[in-house]
């Protein structure tokens, strides 16, 4: 058995050192927190990465350098499974061990363990690939990782400056590259290829829509958004905006998914450019989110969120599924979380399974993987469609009945090349949701009438401890602090379709409350009275209580 090559590790392990006072975490979305503070967790994934390749006999794992919508200081970093997916669950605590190691000498001693408790194969290759978005602050750290790289051995594909969603595709693509299983040519290119051919099929022979703005959020989907562009050619247009990718300090500043979704509002620089029953969409910072809206004839502003497309998206290919005979054969399901607007469930529940899981995108990945075709959004925008193994073998050879059937059937094979199944992907769900739309020649106000939101409200509560808030049911429910959730059922029962819930936070150190109800009013008034029981239960300081809380 090889040995851990500890010079190496030593020598490079010096030149990044892992600030004193700082705890760091493998939560959710990865590393992520002030990117000037990361530089010894990029050298350590670096070296993890190189491990968990090695683990999995030399399989490529991808590392993506983002931190999404977050804002351009912060950073972050996570590691990308063989099939394209998130890294596993048990990995994350070995990340976190990795990274909060406080010296070099406790850093190895932390990597034997590891490779003593894992069972790794020093002598087994290490390959990875690895992206960064487009953060001022990503070329020192992708320094920092290749470190690592360096560090225990590890043949690195350097993929430069790509979306996180491409990412994963390249990770995927190479893992089956010469396989009956090839997922498409491992490249930018290839991936562009793919989605914009599988969408020209699927539109072929029907009527242009109008152009499409496309809000970049100044961010990394702006170059992505521009290739296809031209790879999409008058098959679709996009109109880009907010494409200042070099201009400090504007990725994700009053623009992309996360401002349109949680201040419900316009991007700002768009209000001058967005006429009256035109679509617009925004990306988020790494361009795996996407939110939709439009301004009816009065100007007012409406939103078609993660919830909105998972109606759309999941109708249609029911739709194609009865239309291809394969109704009674394959099961389409839908997986939400607590956030998703309680009339979306309520219409989605009307016409197909639906599944509510805990927040965080691999929850929903692996509860979509469990129908023969899961479709799962999260409200925030972010989500894809998971056709199993065996529902894609099924397609690609039955044999239809009608001419009607084999149409359908084509569309459903078009539509497993046209969405990337390893992670939501803002610009194949765009063309995913472009599709939809000119089939069934809806503008975004006739999407948008297929239910009414309820009106509803996210509440931050600051809270001394937020760990003692522990949920059962889906976090739809407390726990902990005891006798809390008694107080909220009966609040929420003086509300007419009331909901409300309450549950720690797994990105920031807050408790959030959700709460919806049938008019905007009665929804805050849940809202700020929910939030103000959970600080006062908390031990909320009295002095500091927010004025809102109720
Ligand atoms: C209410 C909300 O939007 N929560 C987000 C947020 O998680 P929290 O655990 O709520 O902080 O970040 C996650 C990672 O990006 C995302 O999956 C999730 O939807
Ligand atoms: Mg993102």
């Amino acid at each position: 058995m090889a040995e851990l090559p500890l010079e190496a590790l030593r020598k490079l392990s010096d030149l990044h050192p892992k600030p004193a006072n700082l705890h760091f975490q493998y939560g959710t979305a990865g590393f992520r927190t002030l990117g000037s503070t990361m530089d010894s967790v990029m050298f350590r994934v670096g070296v993890l990465a190189g491990l968990r390749s090695k683990k999995l006999d030399g399989k490529t794992i991808g590392v993506m350098v983002t931190a999404s919508h977050n804002p351009e200081p912060d950073n972050g970093v996570k590691l990308v499974d063989p099939r394209g997916e998130m890294l596993e669950a048990s990995w994350e605590v070995h990340a976190t061990t990795l990274a909060n190691a406080p010296t070099t000498e406790a850093f190895i001693e932390a990597l034997s363990t590891l490779v003593k408790n894992a069972k790794i194969d020093l002598s087994k290759p290490a390959r990875v690939v690895y992206a960064r978005d487009t953060r001022p602050s990503g070329p020192a750290l992708v320094a920092a990782l290749e470190d690592g790289f360096k560090a225990i051995g590890v043949s690195a594909r350097n993929a430069e400056v790509t979306t996180t969603p491409v990412l994963h595709y390249l990770v995927k693509a190479i893992n089956t590259k010469g396989t009956k299983d090839e997922y498409g040519e491992d490249s930018e290119e290839g991936y562009m290829e793919k989605l914009s051919s599988a969408f020209k099929k699927l539109v072929a022979g029907k009527v242009s829509p109008p152009p499409l703005i496309v809000d970049c959020a100044n961010g990394v989907g702006a170059r992505a958004a521009a290739k296809l562009s031209d790879y999409l050619g008058d098959s679709l247009k996009l109109i880009l905006h907010n494409t200042a990718t070099t201009t400090p300090g504007a990725l994700n500043n009053a623009c992309g998914a996360d401002f349109v979704k949680t201040s419900q509002k316009i991007p700002p620089s768009l209000v001058s450019i967005l006429k009256p029953g035109q679509r617009a969409c925004s990306l988020d910072g790494d361009a795996d989110r996407l939110i939709y809206f439009y301004l009816d004839d009065r100007g007012l502003f409406h939103m078609l969120d993660g919830d909105k497309i998972a109606a759309l998206v999941a109708a249609f290919i029911v739709e194609l599924v009865k239309g291809a005979g394969l109704g009674e054969e394959i099961q389409v399901g839908v997986v939400q979380t607590a956030y998703a607007n309680g009339a979306s469930t309520k219409y989605l529940a009307d016409r197909l399974p639906v599944t509510c899981v805990s927040t965080g995108v691999k929850h929903l990945h692996h509860a979509a993987e469990r129908y023969d075709i899961g479709v799962y959004f999260e409200a925030n925008g972010h989500g894809t469609v998971l056709f199993s193994p065996e529902t894609t073998e099924k397609l690609n050879t039955h044999q239809p009945s009608t001419p009607a059937q084999s149409t359908a059937l084509g569309h459903l094979v078009n539509l497993t090349r046209l969405i990337n199944q390893t992670v939501g992907d803002a610009l194949s769900d765009m063309l995913l949701v472009e599709v939809v739309l000119v089939y069934k020649s809806y503008s975004g106000i006739e999407w948008d009438s297929l239910y009414h939101d309820l009106p509803n409200r996210l509440v931050k509560v600051v809270v001394p401890d937020r760990n003692i808030f522990k949920t059962e049911d889906a976090e739809r429910r407390l726990i902990s602090p005891p006798g809390l959730q008694q107080k909220i059922d009966e609040l929420v029962r003086r509300y007419e379709f009331g909901r409300a819930f309450v549950r720690p936070s797994g990105t920031e150190d807050v408790v959030r409350v959700y709460a919806e109800a049938t008019s905007r009013a009665q929804a805050d008034d849940l809202a700020y009275r929910v939030a103000g029981l959970v600080y006062d239960e908390a031990g909320g300081d009295t002095s500091r209580r927010p004025a809102e809380f109720l």
